[in-house]
């Protein structure tokens, strides 16, 4: 680690979703995730239930306060000083308030490490948005703030998805160990904002672009030839097209199959938040249950060291003009100063049903 990090940052913004964190927030906390989204009521209703099968308390928060702590003892053992800060898109803190704090504690020139890691509408241009939208709720004297690039096929956080695959396979009995089958998911999108994910140049669809080649350099390095990418989540109408198929209906497909067991690796998330624990965990593993399939989830690299090391490790990259440290050759973008766009109609929103 050099010296440059703290000569050209004098702060770090982790800038993440939000979640609820008791009951009372589940409401309100969803009205700022879909204002003007066009989700179904209906959706909002079962998402509330989601929320309150684990008390009304969304992961998320906790999940990044010790990502801060953990990225604080990097930093602090490589002798760098850059306070960490955190603020959320949707719930508390929010972005708007951490850097009002940032300003009155003097923070000129931050750092933003956007607990996303991939290109497309809602994992890198809206946290340009929260930018833009909390360095004009400051004003005068708010802090610059310079994202972070996109980091999906990074050594660290291949690596520690595929120590996950490994760990799960592990867990098989060993009836179906060898035969059990790979499943990537990550959270699926309008297919609409994914066409328009990226650059128009770089010829759209860099989500989905993104996820499948993560998908790859994990299995590549698990040595798993056959494997499958499927999606989970989805919020829209049903007229509306999103990214398919759903893991549910995966394992359907691979039961007709006679697949007996799976490995499920949510590539498409840092870290175990609502979506995992209740989608992945709950929803998946029952219907592989009711199927007759072992069924093994994979961890996610938020709680693995490797993930707290990636925050430092991007920040000298950015400090020191490297070049990126990466496994994979699709587009990788999502570093810009003060949410400026990452290139000319680069993730453009969509129009949604209203
Ligand atoms: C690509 C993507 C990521 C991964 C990249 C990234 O990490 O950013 C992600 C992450 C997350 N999504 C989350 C929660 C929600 N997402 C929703 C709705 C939506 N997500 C979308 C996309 C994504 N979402 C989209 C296109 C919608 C439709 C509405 C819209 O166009 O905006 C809704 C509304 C209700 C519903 O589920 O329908 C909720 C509550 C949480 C927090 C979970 C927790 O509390 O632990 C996290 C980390
Ligand atoms: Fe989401």
């Amino acid at each position: 680690m050099t010296a440059s990090m703290d000569m050209q940052f004098d702060a770090l913004l982790v800038l993440s979703f939000g979640g609820p964190e008791k009951p009372e927030d589940v409401r309100p906390f969803l009205e700022n995730v879909t204002r003007g989204r066009g989700v179904p009521p209906e959706r909002l209703d079962a998402v509330v239930e989601h929320y309150m099968h684990f008390g009304g308390v969304s992961p998320i928060n906790a999940l990044n306060r010790d990502l801060i702590e953990r990225v604080e003892g990097e930093l602090a053992a490589a002798g760098v000083d850059l306070p960490v800060y955190f603020g959320n898109r949707n719930w508390h803190p929010m972005v708007e308030d951490t850097v009002a704090k940032m300003r009155e504690d003097g923070v000129r020139n931050a750092a933003v490490f956007a607990t996303s890691a991939w290109g497309g509408y809602s994992g890198c241009r809206q946290y340009h948005e929260d930018i833009v939208r909390a360095r004009e709720a400051v004003g005068d004297g708010a802090p610059t703030l310079t994202k972070l690039r996109q980091y999906y096929d990074h050594p660290l956080v291949v690596g520690a998805f595929a120590d996950g695959v490994r760990a799960a396979r592990a867990e098989l009995p060993e009836a179906t160990r060898d035969t059990a089958r790979l499943v990537f998911t990550a959270h699926s999108v309008p297919s609409a904002a994914d066409r328009n994910a990226g650059p128009p140049a770089e010829g759209g669809n860099l989500y989905s672009r993104q996820v499948a080649e993560a998908a790859k350099l994990v299995a590549e390095a698990v040595c798993v030839e056959d494997f499958d990418l499927v999606w989970q989540s989805r919020s829209g109408p049903p007229q509306v097209p999103w990214l398919d198929p759903d893991i549910c209906d995966h394992l359907d497909t691979l039961s007709a199959k006679d697949v007996r067991a799976v490995i499920v690796c949510p590539v498409g998330f840092v870290s175990d938040h609502l979506e995992v624990v209740w989608d992945l965990d709950t929803e998946a593993k029952d219907k592989a249950a009711e199927l007759g399939m072992d069924f093994v989830r994979a961890a996610t690299p938020g709680r693995d060291q490797r993930f707290a090391q990636l925050v430092p490790t991007l920040v000298r990259e950015l400090a020191d003009a490297e070049q990126p440290l990466r496994l994979g050759v699709e587009p990788l973008l999502g570093s810009t100063t003060n949410g400026l766009s990452c290139a000319v109609n680069c993730c453009a929103a969509v129009q949604r049903p209203r």
